[in-house]
């Protein structure tokens, strides 16, 4: 078992998004973005989730070249400050490349259908591999949040590019599923996902829950003015999710803001460690 899966407290890991519109200098720089992530491994992160490119619905893609360019430069940084690294991206020459410059998890959302390439590459590279559920690119995927029972059809696609995975040659021991909240579901959805997380537990597989600032929680927060609030005012409800999920022992949350989620992945093991020697 790769030791980043051994068992103990869910993991945090930090979203440190290299693209134009996250940094002050457009991303021309690294020291910025290194600097920033090694303060969210300093406040707590167990890794730092770099990417690249914008995954949310209406995106659009940058070429291969573009996510190297902006991503491979802060992996190196962070490597070098002894920082855990993951490597949020669908390309497998992207994979490869981050991988062998030392990042140890590549966190692919489309779970390997965006590049036929993927389980392959990865199957010939040390790391852990976040195999999401996706139903299609941000263009599309909206159009494609449709289910009759979303968790047995979440679960069921899973299962495919579980198997597809493993048949390219990736070990099952080093897989994490992740249910894919707000890709391809409306809220409803998500909630229905969080509700009965322990139903994919059945795959026997690290989870790991990405429901920082989404629109799901942007929706419940919505006042009676009708007015949503911005994403940076999602942190609190981030927080409550995960501590639920640390609390049925999610392997892993990936959060914007760290410090909300370290203390609540610390207040679940104080209560459950008191409920235990009590
Ligand atoms: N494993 C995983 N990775 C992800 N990467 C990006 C986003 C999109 O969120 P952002 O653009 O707000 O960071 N969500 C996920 C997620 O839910 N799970």
């Amino acid at each position: 078992m790769n030791p980043l899966l051994a068992p103990g407290p869910t993991r945090v890991l930090g979203v440190l998004n290299v693209t134009p519109d996250s940094f002050s200098d457009g991303g021309r720089h690294t020291a910025e973005p290194v600097a920033r992530g090694t303060a969210l491994h300093a406040a707590g992160a167990d890794l730092i989730d770099v990417g690249g490119e914008s995954t949310r619905p209406g995106a659009t893609r940058v070429d291969a070249a573009e996510e190297l360019r902006r991503v491979l430069p802060v992996v190196e940084g962070l490597v070098a400050a002894g920082v855990p690294v993951s490597v949020d991206t669908m390309r497998a020459a992207t994979a490869r490349a981050v991988v062998e410059a030392g990042a140890v998890v590549v966190n692919d959302v489309s779970g390997g259908l965006a590049d036929p390439d993927m389980a392959a590459t990865v199957a010939g590279l040390d790391c852990v591999y976040v195999l999401s559920h996706w139903r299609g690119a941000s263009d599309v995927m909206n159009s494609l949040a449709a289910y009759d029972d979303v968790v047995a059809e979440v679960s069921a696609e899973l299962q495919t590019r579980l198997q597809a995975v493993t048949a390219a040659g990736v070990d099952r021991d080093r897989i994490v599923l992740d249910p894919g909240l707000g890709f391809a579901k409306r809220a409803e959805h998500d909630w229905t996902l969080l509700a009965r997380l322990d139903e994919l537990e059945r795959f026997g597989l690290p989870l790991l829950v990405g429901a920082s600032r989404k629109r799901f929680l942007g929706a419940l927060l919505t006042g009676p003015d009708g007015v949503v609030p911005p994403p940076e005012d999602r942190d609190a409800a981030t927080a409550v999710v995960t501590g639920l999920a640390a609390d049925r022992g999610v392997w892993g949350v990936r959060v914007h803001d760290v410090a909300s989620s370290v203390a609540a992945v610390r207040v679940v093991g104080a209560w459950r460690e008191a409920a235990r020697v009590s």
